[in-house]
Formats: structure tokens, C-alpha cells, sequence
């Protein structure tokens, strides 16, 4: 038998080699870091950059960066000791930097994107972790702080080389009992002081900044069913926080800093541990919870009924299964405590406490006229029957006029807020967008919890995970649950839906908490319609059908995307093993969000094929499609002369459609679409591209080519102006982008229009990336002028990036091509989180081009722009087919929507 495996923490941050290639003499670059860093603008502190100097070899990668005037209260690390739990949230700062490449700099010149420009300085990017252990347990919290070294700022700190030895004067930020209870063992264990944080001040500052900053933090919970709520952070305050620790207190939240305890109530948490704690034997907090799971608590309470007969009171309202007093039953009956159920004493207990605390809170909502009630404090511990309770009190006494809200990071807000409270951080400035939560294996997926020693490397996370996922399945699985006896009818205080079969254990009922990575060079999409109602998923995943499916359908391409992967790196025993490890470790995200699809927000498509990307990253496969991308590419460049000819000897009409009929006929290279997987072992690609292309009779089954022609040709006695930029985002390696978007492109600088082709930062299935994209146009530039004098404009051929590197950007007569990254690497785009070069190219742009099933139906079908936007797809699914366009198979989408 295995033993029990530990839990370790994430943080193989050394695992993300993304930029493997990346060529070292770029590193030194570095050297002059220290100019652009002094001149960085910014209202807030900052870490004091003065002095920067790379220490050591120019030569490595992310070379240790000394910051000789960086003062050492600079910690990455907060505490929250609370009796039970310690939380901890801590930063690094190492970062994945994106590659600088020669792509990228002459870009950045030509749209005035500077070094000099704060948000694209890597330092500021990092990460926040979130884990929590025992209060009990404080020793392996010490190591871990210890081997982390996070207390000296973090092994992959900057100034960890220099500052090895503890600094006498190092403070760490805590609130919390612990925080004065424990002080003397943090100095005497790892030799640093302890600053305590007032905790209403903490707990403040930790809700304000994760309501603001991170998307779906806030949720509601009625009857079993967790909803987010987006929150406009211009509109969040005032609120009422009502936090149930031991007592309650309930703070009326103004603005940051700016709040006052307006209420509370010494019926809290500690009431119903201590009177369960007395009226069960229950050894734990936990234990009690998960006694009221199998209570009824009609053997305990008094109903309406019991003093009317059976009957509702419904004079006033009350249904006869209306509590009319808790513990009420037990004067009528001449019965000892040990005749009643423990089960049922909790969960009346806990339906009593929880009732108090929602109306309590309420009155005081209303008694300040505040639209939101957000609760928080290890009383609720993402249990589902209790949020359901305070929600049903909330809802009951406020006749459906307000609503109980939750945060995901509830467990976490005070040590957060300590956290925010180190000066120099300025965390505080950073916005929703600038935010990516992930959920790598480890402490992330098991809600922050930690047992055990970090995990020093991918070899050691593997094994981890080999063990865990034996034990996991137990951990994950839902308890099954007899629904209670005896259930309550309608009425007031009814049985809330979650005491049924839904209801989980309690570890598998709380959210997960991932790891927060903070990256200031994210952009919203200027160009989009209206960022606050902006959906990016088009399939709600919410429909418990549409999750079954599209389960299925990334469980059954596993096995063929591992192989792929493993291919990719020549099936070597390592390559076998860590494709063993992503293959779990996709399954094990998979399994739990089909058992609990909130447990890390807001669920779309969209999440779960940009999570398998960042899983294959996870286990360091760099590009599992690199070869199949070459080949086809390749194959593609052949014969892209033969189809420019045939092209180039067609009038205009003839040609515009020929050129969307050969985007969407190539648009079926998709090695993410089990069909299209299954076309390619029938024929060559060329083969499949004609039979393709053959199969284009319009109309299309959703085909607004008309419209677009006409905005692009015109009528015969009026010529439109031609668009001033076209974004073109274009899809998959080979046929898609050299015979597909490539001569669309041309066609677009041929009638004046500054074409800027936007690609994947990093690799995602067969998805072309930015990075390969030069290489690609310049292949296909010797087959065509047009292209050659347009890419040379826009600084993509070899020769113009040199000029541009000398600073003489060419002054060429052609309209320019360009090429920027998108800022993600997944199949799919989420315009609220750009790249900052996309949402700077996209500033003078009056047509964008969407092109593919993931940038086009699956995300954004519905989206809608300030611009011109024109979306190309081949429907590679039959049932995507059906659902969205009511058509088949290989139907094709074009969508022509002017600018509003
Ligand atoms: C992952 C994809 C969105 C990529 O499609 P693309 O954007 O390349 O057109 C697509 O391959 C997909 O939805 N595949 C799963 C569906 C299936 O296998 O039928
Ligand atoms: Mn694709």
C-alpha cells in the first residue's frame, strides 16, 4: 500500500522553459536595464531600481539581477495565524520572460512601445501563491518558509545571491492571533521579527483588492448553485463585509482603508463549535460540519406546524415547516441529550447560527442603504449547505431584494491584506486584466493545502503526482449522500437544496485557490464594443450536457495528443514519463471540474483547452505539433506560387471570393478536431486542400460575403476607401496560414490596407506562433513582391530588422505587413487579456479578421467591435455544427459585422 502522499506546494517555476530557444546574446540587452529601469514612470513605490546590475555571466538565462539600494524590508511573504490555520500568500518573482526576439523589438519601435514603458519591464511581473497549513502543524510551515527561503525575499529572488544570511532587520508581515502568539518562534526559527497587522485592516484591504482585480471572485449560492457575479470595481463600494470567525463583525467598506465595524454579533462560528463541541463530542470543527450533512434538524427544532397542527400560519407566511424555534422541541420532550441524534443537533445548530448572522446582516444592509453583502471568515469554509443557509436568510428576510455573496479567496483575505500592507509592492495598482489565475498540480489543485516539504523539481512533482492521483481519486470524489429523512415542505426557512445528494465532503467542496500570475504587460482589447459585457465563451458550459460532452471529447484525444507530445520530443523514457504525468494530471482538472465545474471560477471552453496547453507546459512540452508544423508549412510553400497565379489572373469579384473560399477550405489543417485528424490519414495535404476547396459552394451556412465584398470592392460607380489597418488573426501552421491567410493578406496590401498578422505568443496545438511567422513570410516573400516589399516595410525580412535595429526604420513606399503575438497560447482569444503590442497595433485598426474555430465560434461568435470585423471558420464538429449554425460537419462560417 501506498503511503499517503504529501501535498506539496507549486512553484517549479524553473519548469517553464517556454523560451527554451532563446538566444542568449539577447541577454544582454540586459546590461542596459538599469537606464530604462531608473527612467520608469510610476506614481506608486516601487522596488528601488537604481543601480541594477546583472551579476554574474551575461551569458545565462535570467541572469540574478543585484539591486544594491533595494532596501531589505522588501518580503514576499504575509501570514494570517488564525487558531486553526495558517495562511500564507506568497510572491515570486521569477517570471517567464516572453522572448525578446528580433520580431519583437522591431515591432515594438514601429508601435511606440518602448523599453522605457513601466509595463514592459519584466520584474514586475510575478506570481502570488496561496497556501495554508495547520496552526498545529507550524513546524512544517517553518520549513517550508525555510526551504523557500521566502523570508529573504525567495530562492529565484532577484537578491537572494547577496542576501543569504538573514538580515537582523528583517520583518515579516502577520496578522492574526498567531501573529503575536507565535513571534518569538519566527525569530528564533528563521531569525525575523514579526510586524503584526491589525486583522479588520487586513481583511479589509485583502476583499477590496481581490474584488477589484480578480474577475470572478464574488459568487452566490442558493439552492446548490454557485453563480458569479462580475463586479464593476468603479461600483463596488459602499458594501457591507460581514466576517464569521469566532464572533461576527460586520464592516461597512467605503473604500480602500475607509470602513467601519457597524455591527456584529457574538453568535458566530465559536458558538457553534463550542455548544457542538459540548452537545455532540465532536473532536473538530470539520467533524461537526460533516455531521450536519446527515442531520434533521425537525427532530430538534420547533416548527410552525408543531404549534399549529401540521398547518401553515399563512396568515403571516410561515409554511408549517417554517423553524419557529430552534432547539424549541426538545421542552415538549422529556428526553436526555443522548436520546437526540448528534447529527441533528449540529445541523440545527448550524441552520440557527447561520439564519442569525443572514438576517442580523441584512437589517444592517438595509439600516445603511448597501446593495451588497459579502461574507467571509473560516466559519463558511466554501461549505455549500452553510452559504445556502445565510443565503436563504438574506433572501427570505429581504423578500428576494438582496442577495448573499462569497468570495473564492475567502480562507485567504487577511493574509492577503497583510501582504498588500508592505509599501513597495504596489500590487495595489494592478487591474483585472493584468491577472491570469492557473491551476498547476500540486497545492493550487488541492485548494492551497500543504503537508510536506516543497517540491525542489519537475522529477520530484512527478513522482508527487504518480502517488497522489492513487490517493487522489479519493480525495476528488463526490461523498455520496442519502438525502436527509423527512424533508421540509415550501416556506420560510426551508431545507436548502445543498443538504441533498449534491453536497460534497468538505475538502472537495472548497474552491480552489490558484496561482495568481501578475502580468503588467496585459491589455483589454481596445476595439472591443464594450469590455463590460463582453462574454468570450460562446457555449455556456453551465449546460451540464455541453460539459459531459466536451469532456469526452478532450478525454478521448488524450491519448493521440500525448503521443504527439512525446513525439515531439523523440520518445525518449523522459519524454514517456512526463507525457505520463500531463496525461493524469489533464484528467485529474477534468474529473474535478465535471464534479464541481466552479471549483476555479467561471467555467467556459475557452479555460479548459488553454488549461491542456498550460498542462502540456506544466511537464515542459515545449510544442508538441513542432514537426507536423514544419511539414506542412512546407508542403504549403510548394505550392504557393501555382495559387498566386491562378489568383492573380482573375478580376477582383472573382478573386475576393476565391480568397475566403481558400481561408475557410484551409482552415481544416486543425490537429485539435478528431475528424480533421482522422481526413489526414486519407490523403497528402495538398490532396485534402483541394478536396477542400472543391467542397466550397456558397452559400455558406452562415455567409454575409456579399456585405463584405461590397465594403471591400464597392459597386461599380462607387470605390470604398480602403481600410486603413487590417488585424488579420490568423489560426493553424501549413495550408491555413501559407495558402489560407497569406494570400488574403496580400490582397489586403494590394489595395492599400496595413496588414498586421496577429499570432499566438506561444504554441497551441498546431497554431502558427509569432515567432515562427517571419520566417514563414519570408519563405512565401520570394515567391511574391507584393508580399517581399510589404513584409520589408514592416521590418520582417532579415535584412529590414537589421535597419531597424540601427535605428533607420526604412522609408519605404509600401504599406507594411506586420507581425504581433497575441499574449496567449491557447487555441482560443480572450480579448479582455491582450498582449500590450496587440492592443497598440489594434489603436489605428478599422477592420479586424478573425479566422478559426477557436477564435471565431467557440470564443467571440458573439462579440461584438467598434471596428469592421469579419470572422472565418470551418465547423470542424458536427455538434458545435448543429448548436451554433443549425448546419453540419465542415459547414463554413462567414461573418461579416460593420463597425457599430
Ligand atoms: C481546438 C479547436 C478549437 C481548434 O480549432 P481551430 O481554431 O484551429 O479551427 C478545435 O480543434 C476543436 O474544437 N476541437 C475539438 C472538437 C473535436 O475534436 O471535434
Ligand atoms: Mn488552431
Amino acid at each position: 500500500m501506498e503511503e499517503n502522499p504529501t501535498i506539496p506546494d507549486e512553484d517549479n517555476n524553473d519548469n517553464n522553459n517556454n523560451n527554451k530557444e532563446k538566444e542568449s546574446k539577447e541577454e544582454k540587452e540586459m546590461g542596459s536595464l538599469s537606464n530604462s529601469m531608473m527612467h520608469r514612470s510610476s506614481s506608486r513605490p516601487q522596488l528601488d531600481l537604481t543601480g541594477a546590475a546583472i551579476q554574474g555571466n551575461f551569458e545565462e538565462r535570467n541572469p540574478t539581477i543585484l539591486l544594491p539600494n533595494q532596501s531589505d524590508d522588501i518580503s514576499h511573504l504575509a501570514l494570517d495565524i488564525g487558531g486553526s490555520l495558517i495562511k500564507l500568500v506568497y510572491f515570486s518573482r521569477h517570471e517567464d520572460h516572453p522572448a525578446d526576439d528580433k520580431r519583437k523589438r522591431s515591432i515594438k519601435k514601429r508601435l511606440g512601445l518602448s523599453n522605457g514603458n513601466r509595463r514592459s519591464y519584466p520584474i514586475l511581473g510575478g506570481r502570488l501563491h496561496f497556501v495554508k497549513f495547520e496552526t498545529l502543524k507550524l513546524n512544517e510551515c517553518l520549513d517550508f518558509i525555510s526551504t523557500k527561503q521566502l523570508h529573504v525575499g525567495g530562492i529565484d529572488s532577484p537578491s537572494y545571491s547577496s542576501r543569504l544570511l538573514t538580515d537582523e532587520n528583517t520583518i515579516i508581515k502577520a496578522t492574526g492571533g498567531g501573529a503575536h502568539k507565535f513571534a518569538d518562534v519566527f525569530k528564533e526559527r528563521l531569525g525575523v521579527s514579526i510586524d503584526k497587522e491589525d486583522e479588520m485592516d487586513c481583511l479589509v484591504a485583502g476583499a477590496n483588492f481581490l474584488l477589484k482585480a480578480i474577475r470572478h471572485e464574488a459568487f452566490t449560492h442558493m439552492e446548490g448553485q454557485k453563480e458569479f457575479v462580475q463586479i464593476d470595481h468603479n461600483d463596488l463600494f459602499p458594501y457591507l463585509l460581514v466576517n464569521i470567525g469566532s464572533g461576527v463583525s460586520m464592516m461597512k467598506v467605503d473604500g480602500d482603508g475607509k470602513f467601519e465595524r457597524v455591527s456584529g454579533t457574538n453568535v458566530g462560528g465559536g458558538t457553534y463549535w463550542g455548544l457542538g463541541r459540548l452537545l455532540t463530542n465532536c473532536k473538530s470543527f470539520d467533524e461537526l460540519l460533516e455531521l450536519s450533512q446527515r442531520g434533521d434538524n425537525k427532530n430538534v427544532d420547533m416548527l410552525v406546524g408543531d404549534i399549529y397542527g401540521g398547518l401553515d400560519y399563512s396568515k403571516i407566511g410561515l409554511s408549517a415547516s417554517t423553524i419557529a424555534s430552534s432547539f424549541g422541541r426538545t421542552i415538549s420532550e422529556s428526553k436526555e441529550l443522548s436520546d437526540y441524534r448528534p447529527e441533528d443537533i449540529s445541523l440545527s445548530l448550524l441552520r440557527m447560527i447561520s439564519y442569525n448572522i443572514g438576517q442580523i446582516s441584512y437589517l444592517n444592509a438595509l439600516r445603511y442603504g448597501l446593495k451588497r453583502i459579502f461574507f467571509g471568515g473560516f466559519f463558511i469554509r466554501g461549505h455549500a449547505y452553510t452559504m445556502d443557509s445565510i443565503s436563504f436568510a438574506v433572501h427570505f428576510w429581504s423578500k428576494g431584494q438582496a442577495q448573499a455573496m462569497f468570495l473564492r479567496h475567502e480562507g485567504f483575505l487577511c493574509a492577503l491584506g497583510a501582504f498588500l500592507s508592505y509599501e513597495k509592492h504596489g500590487l495595489d495598482d494592478l487591474m483585472a486584466h493584468q491577472l491570469v489565475e492557473r491551476f498547476p498540480m500540486g497545492a493550487p489543485y488541492v485548494d492551497g493545502k500543504i503537508h510536506g516539504p516543497p517540491l525542489v523539481d519537475l522529477n520530484e512533482k512527478i513522482s508527487w503526482m504518480e502517488k497522489f492521483m492513487q490517493k487522489g481519486t479519493e480525495i476528488t470524489a463526490p461523498v455520496p449522500m442519502a438525502p436527509p429523512p423527512g424533508t421540509t415542505g415550501v416556506g420560510g426557512f426551508e431545507r436548502p437544496f445543498s443538504m441533498g445528494g449534491t453536497l460534497r465532503s468538505d475538502s472537495s467542496a472548497a474552491l480552489n485557490i490558484g496561482v495568481l500570475h501578475l502580468v503588467p504587460t496585459l491589455d483589454v482589447f481596445p476595439l472591443l464594443a464594450d469590455p463590460k459585457t463582453y462574454e468570450p465563451n460562446t457555449i455556456d458550459l453551465a449546460d451540464r450536457s455541453e460539459l459531459e460532452y466536451w469532456f469526452t471529447v478532450l478525454s478521448e484525444h488524450l491519448p493521440d495528443l500525448v503521443d504527439k507530445a512525446v513525439a515531439s520530443e523523440g520518445r525518449t523514457d523522459d519524454a514517456k514519463r512526463r507525457g505520463g504525468a500531463f496525461a493524469r494530471a489533464f484528467s485529474a482538472h477534468l474529473r474535478r471540474l465535471m464534479e464541481e465545474p466552479a471549483a476555479y471560477g467561471k467555467l467556459g471552453l475557452a479555460n479548459l483547452l488553454e488549461m491542456r496547453e498550460e498542462c502540456l507546459r506544466e511537464f515542459q512540452f515545449v510544442d508538441a505539433y513542432f514537426s507536423i508544423k514544419q511539414r506542412e508549412n512546407e508542403a504549403s510553400l510548394a505550392v504557393l506560387s501555382d495559387l498566386l497565379m491562378e489568383l492573380d489572373s482573375m478580376n477582383e469579384d472573382a478573386r475576393l471570393l476565391a480568397l475566403i473560399e481558400g481561408v475557410l477550405a484551409a482552415n481544416i489543417f486543425d490537429w485539435g478536431s478528431r475528424a480533421c485528424v482522422d481526413l489526414y490519414h486519407k490523403g497528402t495535404i495538398i490532396e485534402i486542400y483541394r478536396m477542400s476547396r472543391k467542397k466550397m459552394h456558397r452559400p455558406w451556412q452562415v455567409d454575409d460575403f456579399d456585405a463584405f465584398s461590397k465594403r471591400m470592392l464597392g459597386s461599380a460607380n462607387e470605390k470604398p476607401q480602403p481600410h486603413k489597418r487590417a488585424l488579420l488573426f490568423v489560426d493553424n501552421s501549413g495550408a491555413d496560414i501559407v495558402l489560407g491567410m497569406l494570400p488574403l493578406a496580400r490582397e489586403l496590401l494590394r489595395r492599400g490596407t496595413e496588414v498586421v498578422l496577429v499570432a499566438n505568443s506561444l504554441p497551441a496545438l498546431n497554431d502558427v506562433t509569432a515567432m515562427e511567422l517571419p520566417e514563414i513570410v519570408a519563405e512565401a516573400a520570394k515567391h511574391c513582391d507584393i508580399l517581399r516589399k510589404a513584409a520589408e516595410a514592416g521590418g520582417l525580412l532579415v535584412d529590414a530588422m537589421v535597419n531597424i535595429q540601427d535605428g533607420s526604420v526604412e522609408n519605404t513606399a509600401s504599406v507594411p505587413l506586420m507581425v504581433v503575438e497575441n499574449g496567449c497560447g491557447s487555441p482560443c482569444i480572450d480579448f479582455r487579456q491582450v498582449s500590450s503590442e496587440l492592443a497598440a497595433a489594434a489603436k489605428d485598426a478599422d477592420l479586424i479578421i478573425l479566422e478559426g474555430m477557436g477564435r471565431a465560434l467557440h470564443t467571440n461568435f458573439n462579440a461584438h467591435f467598434k471596428c469592421d470585423a469579419l470572422k472565418l471558420a470551418m465547423v470542424k464538429n458536427q455538434r458545435l455544427a448543429e448548436k451554433l449554425v443549425k448546419g453540419n460537419i465542415y459547414d463554413c462560417v462567414c461573418r461579416y459585422e460593420p463597425s457599430r
